[in-house]
C-alpha cells in the first residue's frame, strides 16, 4: 500500500495506575490496587485491540513514590507487556526504561526478547528520569545533571541499537565511549520486525535533539496547539538535519480524555473526579514540576517572577524541562492564576485534556493531526477501563468515518504499521557534538 494511503492517526493507550485524573484511585467504583495485577493490563490490552489501537504504553519510575499521595506500587514494564502480548495478537507494546539507571546489554536483551516473543510488536521508550529516590536505588548518591544524563542516553541508545543489530549473526559490538566500554553481542534471535522501535520522552533541548537523531516516535507533553506545532517542527527539523526522513519520527503528545455522551455528562464526570481531590497534592505536584516550594505559589496569583525567569539552576533542576515549559507557557498565554492552572492541568501533568463528547475528542485529534502538531496521540483516559472502552467504541468509529483511522490492523508488526523500515547503521556521531 502506498505510504500516503497508510498515513492515519497513531493512537496508543498509556496505562498509568487506575487512570489519569490524579485522584481517580479514590473513586469507590475502582480497585485502587488494580494496576498491581497483570490481568488488569491484559483486560485493557484487549479493549485497545478491539479499537485497533496501535500500542499499549507503560511508563516507569524505578523508585517508590510518596505513598501519602497515592498507592505506590509498580510492576516492571517489559514483564507486564509480555503478559499483554500473550492475550493480544496485533497490539504494539511500548515499555519505558531509563538510560540513566539500566545496563544497556541487559536492556537490549530484555526488549529484543519481548519483541521476539510478541511477533515484532515491541518498542523501548528511552527516558533519562528525574527522581533522586530512583537514583539512590541504583547506588547513586545523587541524580546526575541533565547534560550528563543525556550524554549517557546517547551512548546508551547507540550501544542498545548496535546490540540489536548484532543479533542472529550481525556484527559484534565494539564500543568505547565515555560511559560504556563493551565488546559483545546478543544471544537473542531477531524478531519479526527485526528489532524494537525506539521511542523518546523528554522535551528539553537535549531531549528533542536525541529524539530527532534517534527516535522513531516521541511521547511529548503539549498543552496548546501552537506549542505542539513548534515542538513537532523542531524535532522533524533535527531529524532532517541528521540526514533522516522526518516522517520516520512520529510525534505523539499525551491526550487526557474525559468522555460523556453529552458535554454536560462529561463535565459532571470530570467534576466528580476533581471533587475526590483532597488538596495539597496537586499544588505540591505543580510546585515540583516548576522547581519551587508549594508555599512559593499563591493560589490566587499569577505564577511568580521566579518561576517565569526559568528554573533556579537548569543543570540541577531534576524535573522535566519539557513539562515545565509547557505549563509555564499555558499559564502566561492564558493569564491563569495558580488555582485555575491547577484545574486546567488536572494535577500538573502538562498534557492536553479534553472533557467532552466523542465528537469533541475526535475534533481535537483531527485538528492537531491536520495542523501538523501531532502524528497521533498517547491517549490517557481519566479512568480505566471505562474511559478507554468509551474511546474504543465511540471515538474510534468517528475517526474511521473521517478517514483518519484504520478499520483493521494492516500489518502485525509495529514497525510495519508505522511504516518505519530498519535503516542502515547511522554514521557514528561523536559524543557531545
Ligand atoms: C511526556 C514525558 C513522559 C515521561 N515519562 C517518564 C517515565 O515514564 N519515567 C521516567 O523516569 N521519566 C519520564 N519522563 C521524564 C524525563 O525522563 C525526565 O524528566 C528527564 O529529566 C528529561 O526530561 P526533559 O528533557 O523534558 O527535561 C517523562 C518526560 C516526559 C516529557
Amino acid at each position: 500500500m502506498p505510504a500516503e494511503l497508510r498515513r492515519h492517526v497513531i493512537l496508543n493507550v498509556n496505562v498509568l495506575d487506575v487512570g489519569f485524573t490524579p485522584d481517580a484511585w479514590r473513586h469507590n467504583d475502582l480497585d485502587r490496587l488494580a494496576f498491581a495485577d497483570a490481568g488488569y493490563y491484559q483486560r485493557i490490552g484487549r479493549i485497545a485491540e478491539r479499537g485497533t489501537l496501535d500500542a499499549l504504553f507503560l511508563a516507569d519510575s524505578p523508585g517508590l513514590a510518596d505513598p501519602r499521595v497515592k498507592p505506590s506500587l509498580g510492576l516492571e514494564p517489559t514483564l507486564i507487556l509480555g503478559a499483554v502480548a500473550a492475550v493480544t495478537e496485533n497490539l504494539g507494546l511500548i515499555g519505558t526504561a531509563s538510560s540513566t539507571f539500566n545496563d544497556p546489554w541487559e536492556l537490549a536483551y530484555r526488549f529484543l526478547s519481548l519483541d521476539y516473543v510478541s511477533g515484532g510488536r515491541a518498542a523501548w521508550n528511552v527516558v533519562t528520569s528525574w527522581s533522586p529516590a530512583a537514583a539512590a536505588n541504583f547506588g547513586l548518591s545523587e541524580l546526575p545533571d541533565r547534560d550528563a544524563r543525556y550524554r549517557r542516553a546517547r551512548e546508551f541508545v547507540e550501544v542498545v541499537t548496535s546490540l540489536w543489530r548484532s543479533a542472529n549473526g550481525g556484527p559484534a559490538v565494539e564500543y568505547r565511549g565515555e560511559f560504556f566500554d563493551i565488546s559483545g553481542r546478543l544471544p537473542a534471535p531477531v524478531s519479526a520486525q527485526g528489532f524494537p522501535l525506539l521511542v523518546q520522552a523528554g522535551g528539553s533541548p537535549a531531549g528533542r535533539e536525541l529524539a530527532g537523531r534517534e527516535a522513531n516516535a516521541v511521547f511529548s507533553a503539549e498543552l496548546s496547539l501552537h506549542a505542539g506545532i513548534e515542538h513537532y517542527n523542531h524535532v522533524k527539523a533535527v531529524a532532517a538535519a541528521a540526514g533522516r526522513d522526518p516522517a520516520q519520527v512520529k510525534i505523539l503528545p499525551g491526550l487526557i480524555t474525559t468522555i460523556g455522551s453529552t458535554e454536560g455528562e462529561a463535565r459532571r464526570r470530570h467534576e466528580e473526579t476533581q471533587a475526590l481531590s483532597r488538596g495539597g497534592f496537586p499544588l505540591s505536584e505543580l510546585a515540583g514540576a516548576l522547581g519551587v516550594r508549594p508555599d512559593e505559589l499563591d493560589l490566587d496569583a499569577l505564577l511568580p517572577r521566579k518561576v517565569l525567569n526559568g528554573p533556579p539552576d537548569p543543570a540541577h533542576f531534576t524535573g522535566s524541562l519539557g513539562f515545565r515549559e509547557s505549563v509555564v507557557r499555558l499559564a502566561t498565554e492564558e493569564g491563569l492564576v495558580v488555582r485555575d492552572l491547577l484545574t486546567r492541568l488536572a494535577g500538573g501533568h502538562g498534557h492536553r485534556q479534553v472533557v467532552g463528547t466523542p465528537e469533541q475528542v475526535a475534533d481535537t485529534i483531527e485538528q492537531w493531526f491536520r495542523a501538523g502538531a501531532a502524528d497521533g496521540f498517547n491517549l490517557m483516559p481519566d479512568r480505566f477501563p471505562d474511559g478507554l472502552e468509551v474511546f474504543a467504541d465511540h471515538v474510534v468509529p468517528l475517526l474511521r468515518r473521517r478517514g483518519l483511522f484504520r478499520h483493521e490492523y494492516e500489518d502485525r508488526t509495529l514497525r510495519g504499521r508505522l511504516n518505519i523500515p530498519i535503516s542502515q547503521p547511522a554514521a557514528a556521531i561523536p559524543v557531545g557534538s
